[in-house]
């Protein structure tokens, strides 16, 4: 059984349709990269998962269990964790009193010792406050705060974006050791190397449809995709 099936899943925002029978799954220990041009519907297919966006129809099944409709905390208490693409950390708090409050209600935690160990940087930072740090340590600590809840699938959109390349090297590095730990991830991104250097797989979304699925090696075989589709 997938960690995560998705089947037929339509979205609307008011009269817009904007996942038109959008199916996926996702394996455990999966990496998998959701590609597509700017509005094709990845953040909306993300949100779609969480239950931030509630579909219409279609079914998302999360470790067997129907979760399609279900609330975004009832959901991160099943196990699954959104990055926004906004980072969303609380400003007026550290470091340490925003990984903290993120772990309150999970069920399981990572040990904050764990989460230093894989971000040496929030260590040395866990006494600054979340508007001191910079780019990359906001992103740190936003991806920080989903894995302090040993989430069993992480949704990560636009990890990278805004980030200096050197910034995005090392971020890059903790989600390829996270991977290799065995953490599913699903990585929405425009850096569309960067995504395909960690993938397992990747789905490319396009208006709203699912128009390839397939392994990165497939998809590098097949430029015409790569330049209809990403425009690369
Ligand atoms: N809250 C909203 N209300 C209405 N329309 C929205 C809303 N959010 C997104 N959309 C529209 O839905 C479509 C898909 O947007 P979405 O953000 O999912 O795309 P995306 O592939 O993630 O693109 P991007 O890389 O620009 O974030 C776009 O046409 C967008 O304008």
């Amino acid at each position: 059984m997938s960690l995560l099936e998705v089947a037929g899943l339509n979205t609307f925002y008011g009269d817009s349709h904007i996942l038109f029978d959008v199916s996926m799954h996702v394996e455990r220990n999966e990496v998998v990269a959701l590609l597509g041009r700017n509005g094709a519907g990845k953040s909306t297919t993300l949100k779609s998962l969480m239950g931030v966006v509630t579909p219409r129809s279609g079914s998302v099944k999360f470790d067997g269990t129907e979760i399609a409709g279900k609330k975004s905390h009832a959901i991160a208490l099943a196990g699954m964790q959104l990055v926004h693409e906004d980072r969303r950390i609380f400003g007026s708090l550290n470091v340490e009193e925003n990984l903290v409050l993120a772990s309150l209600s999970a069920s399981e935690k990572w040990p904050l010792e764990r989460i230093y160990d894989t971000f040496p940087r929030l260590k040395e930072r866990r006494t600054s406050r979340g508007t001191d740090l910079s780019g990359g340590e906001q992103q740190m600590l936003a991806i920080a705060r989903a894995l302090i809840r040993s989430p069993k699938l992480i949704l990560l959109d636009e990890p990278f974006e805004g980030l200096a390349p050197i910034i995005v090297r090392d971020l890059l590095a903790v989600c390829k050791k996270l991977a290799a730990d065995g953490q599913t991830i699903v990585i929405v991104e425009q850096n569309i190397a960067a995504a395909l250097s960690i993938a397992n797989r990747t789905y490319i979304l396009n208006n709203g449809h699912v128009v390839f699925d397939g392994t990165p090696q497939d998809l590098k075989a097949k430029p015409e995709i790569l330049h209809r589709y990403l425009g690369v």
